[in-house]
């Protein structure tokens, strides 16, 4: 859009020959008014032919806004123009939002009182009304386009009728706050008020289990603050007006998540805190002072954690950034001051991006197995290798990366190296000469920038490696903790949706003539889905009480082979939810769209909990064996 928005593209449109492209762009938000019959094409004609109007009045009675950088003059003319043909816009926006103006057109006649009597002449080809949850929605021009077909809109019981019920037997809530089909609206049923509201952002559900005991209204928890509860509820908002509707455009059209949205999150220091507590947060105003940087422990990141996964968009969680996530840690931690400096402060303000570089197609678990190798060639590293699954990695710009090194004889004389000829060393790498990624198709959307990574010869300054020559496995595994908890967080965020999903569903859903809560195999299964839910959140709430009593070093050696238990348990546990919810939700659930598309969503990616940061079997190993560690050596039966 050129910077004067749609009136600059109108006066420009003589002149330039490129104006389908431009036309993509005033038009992307509109794209979906396909099916009511409103191409974008005929809306770029509209605006392109000089009535613009007509190109508003596709939009109808979007409740979305659009920001136009325009002069007041234009906005003026424009609500004038609108407001003559009938169209009922507002320049909606704020003091101090100039120049990006914010215009919001209006339903003109949803608050239209209109009685039972006279939707019930409207009952036919051409000219159909029905209502829905006390609105009346005009569909004689949309029957022809609804996705379930025309037939079901004229059937007996749902023209000119009340087809509440019907309605959210096949749809969820949110289709008709779609500006395309609220539009539809011509006015409510005397009388009477809707019952389903739309949640205001930042809410919680009242909907038993659908949110931990700590924010359940008269239960109590000894791990929360009132500052942790200001806190959620700051981020539940954020996440849900800015977040989500990037987490759903991206889950959809596998890109990447957008600057606009990542510098929104760093103005925030969303970045900087996902990476938890300590001293990367100090001189920081964190969510604009809703928590200060000393105050901010693991509970706090936890929410975040909980939080960015509800909107059932799994891969967007991952392309959420986590690849800085787990990859800053090991540089502010064994990398040179230098690297610090310039690294940090790069990555945390979202300006550049950073991928953990561990696994190959050689090496998973077993991380010593790995074949990528670095070569001593005076002051740098040559790298040759390559990586698989690297989350982030088709756009990051720096990687940090798991090698084997080689330093000859010769060198590790002149290095006085104490340490082995051979071992693992991590690297920091910056895109560049013979480093390439292509994207690997996963079963998860490519907006988490699951990438192949090839290294060819790639020349790394000796000053970007982390930690000692020889001793990356630690390096490597000290990491690992904050990585998994960070998963298990995702994983009770994003299962606990589910559970309310499926409450949810069951309580609505009628079949032969009860709903689906009458039937006990369905109880059964919600029993066990809440019980699961509920084990898992109290679990990991009192491993997250002892990081925030335990420095780094006492948690690497104590907390490991908890986190590895915890981590398998919940996955675990995820997939047994996901396989419930697939059978509540029947067929459903194997949609992408519709009424079960978180369903579908959790059940096709909540394996990615159980593999990535550590495969469930090897981690419920690794407890076990922490465990016989410690064993005293009278424990004897
Ligand atoms: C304002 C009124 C309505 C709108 C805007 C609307 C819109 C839609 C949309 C967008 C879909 C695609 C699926 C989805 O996104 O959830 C759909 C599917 C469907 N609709 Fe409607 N609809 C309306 C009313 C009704 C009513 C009253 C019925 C009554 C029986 C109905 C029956 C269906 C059926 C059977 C499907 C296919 C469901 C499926 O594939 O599972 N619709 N509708």
């Amino acid at each position: 859009l050129p910077k004067g928005g749609p009136l600059e593209l109108l006066s420009s449109r003589q002149t330039d020959p490129n104006i389908p492209t431009q036309c993509q762009s005033i038009c992307d938000p509109i794209v979906s008014l396909i099916d009511t019959g409103c191409t974008p094409q005929e809306c770029c004609t509209n605006a392109f032919v000089g009535n613009l109007t007509s190109c508003f009045e596709c939009v109808g009675n979007i409740t979305q806004t659009t920001n136009y950088s325009l002069p007041q003059s234009d906005i003026d003319g424009l609500v004038e123009e609108c407001t003559s043909e009938g169209l009922n816009i507002t320049d909606t926006t704020l003091p101090g939002q100039n120049p990006n103006r914010t215009l919001t057109t209006l339903a003109p006649s949803s608050t239209h009182t209109l009685t039972f009597e006279e939707v019930k002449k409207h009952n036919k080809d051409g000219d159909l009304w029905i209502v829905i949850d006390s609105k009346v929605f005009d569909l004689s021009k949309f029957a022809d386009l609804h996705p379930g077909g025309p037939n079901v809109l004229y059937a007996e019981g749902v023209a000119g009728k009340d087809a509440t019920e019907a309605f959210f037997g096949l749809h969820r809530h949110e289709v008709l706050l779609r500006p395309q089909y609220a539009r539809l609206q011509i006015g409510v049923i005397e009388g009477e008020v809707e019952n389903v509201k739309v949640p205001t952002p930042g809410s919680l559900s009242k909907v038993p289990y659908a949110e931990p005991s700590w924010l359940s209204e008269g239960f109590f928890s000894p791990y929360y603050s009132n500052n942790h509860r200001t806190f959620q509820k700051a981020i539940r908002k954020f996440f849900e007006e800015v977040v989500r509707p990037e987490a759903v455009k991206c889950e959809e059209n596998g890109k990447r998540i957008s600057q606009e949205v990542v510098d929104k999150m760093s103005d925030l220091e969303i970045i900087a805190m996902r990476l938890g507590p300590g001293k990367h947060l100090r001189g920081r105003t964190l969510m604009e002072g809703t928590v200060k940087p000393e105050e901010f422990d693991y509970f706090h990141e936890l929410i975040l954690n909980t939080e960015l996964a509800r909107f059932g968009t799994r891969g967007f969680v991952d392309g959420m950034l986590n690849g800085a996530v787990i990859g800053l840690p090991p540089i502010w931690n064994y990398g040179s001051k230098e690297l610090q400096a310039k690294v940090v402060p790069e990555v945390l303000s979202g300006k550049k991006y950073l991928a953990l570089a561990i696994s190959e197609a050689f090496a998973g678990s077993d991380v010593s197995g790995l074949q990528t190798t670095a070569v001593r060639d005076g002051d740098h590293w040559i790298v040759t290798g390559t990586k698989k699954w690297i989350t982030n990695g088709t756009f990051a710009d720096y990687f940090t990366t798991g090698c084997k090194t080689e330093v000859s004889t010769n060198m590790v004389k002149i290095l006085e190296l104490t340490l082995q000829q051979k071992g693992l060393t991590v690297l920091l790498i910056e895109r560049g000469e013979g480093v390439s990624t292509k994207p690997i198709k996963t079963a998860y959307s490519s907006t988490a920038g699951t990438a192949y990574v090839t290294f060819d010869k790639v020349r790394v300054p000796v000053g970007n490696t982390l930690g000692e020559i020889g001793n990356g496995l630690s390096v490597i595994l000290s990491n690992f903790n904050h990585e998994r908890w960070m998963v298990t967080g995702c994983s009770v965020g994003a299962q606990r949706v589910i559970v309310e999903e499926c409450l949810k569903w069951a309580n609505q859903r009628i079949v032969f003539g009860k709903p689906l809560t009458s039937q006990a195999v369905i109880r059964n299964k919600l029993g066990k889905m809440i019980t699961r839910i509920e084990a898992c959140q109290n679990w990991l709430e009192i491993v997250t009480h002892q990081m925030n009593n335990m420095t780094y070093n006492e948690m690497s050696s104590k907390m490991a082979g908890q986190i590895g238990l915890l981590k398998q348990f919940v996955s675990r546990c995820g997939r047994e939810t996901a396989e419930d919810a697939t059978q509540i939700f029947g067929g459903r659930a194997l949609t992408v769209t519709g009424m079960g598309k978180l369903v579908e969503n959790y059940h096709r990616t909540s394996g990615f909990d159980a593999i990535l940061a550590g495969a469930e079997d090897v981690l419920g190993d690794l407890g076990v064996r922490q465990a016989m560690k410690r064993m005293p050596k009278d424990a004897l039966l």
